[in-house]
């Protein structure tokens, strides 16, 4: 079935949102405005190291995220990045067809669009592009843009550098849960642990108060890695209003997902997350979700279950865990 792109309809100078953009007035951006004068946490990862894991064990529980800053992913690379994801979106459509995915029948690797599922169902502001990246031994390269010719070299470039800090940031995780610094690497599969590459683009929308580019949600992975372009657009929830994050150069936003939220039982919270769309200026954000294989299961760890702290989640196969959120089951 022939899906109709955003970018597509953004081209064509609408003075007005089509209805199937337009959000209840409860969900509209203009009815729910982010706190003014709150910020996010800002840490630095070159500051003492046992700064450093309170700064980010608090940041991980009261806020489920954080900026990171002196990652040491060179300021060219993520220039890069952004300029092979921004030529692919500028390519000709039927260019970008030939990569068309179908999450319907269960090919979500490629070009995509939120579809609606049902009448009242809303649909977000957005394409993206989604791609496993690591391991090496588990990413379909013929699913990865082969124009600009030099995406491959790049986001491989890019996938070893997001590694490098996924490490680093799940080891300090571990230890701000009094644990062995491997820990939680190992509980998402060790080396077997899986990186997506999901490239969202939000056309410049004729009514963003009336809009979202993505409705509020938290992410399944157990850590999302974010870089955007300079236009600001991604609000986290902490206790009940929006806070806008602001655009920060060469900056990481870092997410704690939910398989992180299970595995500390808690401790650690999936961050409630949308993000906004602009009149005049695309938005770019280039997401890596960090998830464990499949077949690992997940639940909280043994070590911090006790009579005072009894198990707050289920364990199950990551596989059961995203069937059930795609499917709205609980879990
Ligand atoms: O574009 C953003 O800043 C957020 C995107 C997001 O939340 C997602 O892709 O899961
Ligand atoms: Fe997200």
């Amino acid at each position: 079935m022939e899906v109709k792109r955003v970018q597509t309809l953004a081209l064509n100078q609408l003075n007005e949102l089509p209805p199937q953009f337009v959000r209840p007035d409860n969900e509209r951006p203009e009815n729910t405005k982010a706190l003014e004068g709150v910020n996010v946490p800002v840490i630095s990862l070159s500051q003492p190291h046992n700064v450093l894991v309170t700064k980010i064990t608090e940041a991980a529980s009261d806020w489920g995220f954080f900026v990171v800053t002196d990652h040491d992913i060179s300021a060219k690379l993520i220039k890069n990045l952004q300029d092979v994801g921004q030529e692919f979106f500028s390519l000709p459509q039927k260019e970008k067809e030939v990569y068309a995915n179908d999450p319907s029948s269960g090919k979500f690797d490629g070009y995509g669009t939120k579809m609606t599922k049902n009448l009242e169902e809303k649909v977000e502001w957005l394409d993206y592009y989604f791609h496993l990246m690591s391991p090496p031994s588990q990413a379909n390269y013929e699913m990865w843009p082969k124009n600009p010719p030099s995406y491959r070299k790049v986001t491989e470039e890019y996938n070893k550098e997001i590694l490098r800090v996924t490490n680093n940031i799940l080891e300090l995780l571990s230890e701000g849960l009094t644990l062995e610094n491997s820990v939680l690497k190992s509980c998402l599969g060790g080396d077997e642990v899986e990186l997506e590459m999901k490239i969202n683009m939000y056309p410049p929308c004729p009514q963003p108060e009336l809009a979202l580019g993505v409705e509020p949600h938290t992410d399944m992975s157990a850590l999302t890695l974010l870089v955007s372009n300079d236009v600001p657009g991604l609000q986290v929830w902490k206790e009940n209003s929006w806070v806008a994050v602001n655009y920060l150069q060469d900056a990481l936003f870092v997410h704690i997902g939910d398989q992180l939220e299970v595995l500390s039982n808690g401790r650690y919270k999936s961050v409630l997350h949308r993000s906004l769309v602009n009149k005049e200026r695309k938005r770019m954000s280039w997401a890596v979700f960090v998830v464990p294989p499949h077949e690992v299961m997940v639940g909280p760890l043994p070590l911090l279950v006790n009579d005072q702290n009894p198990s707050k989640y289920s364990t199950k196969t990551y596989a059961e865990y995203r069937y059930r959120k795609f499917n709205k089951i609980p879990q």
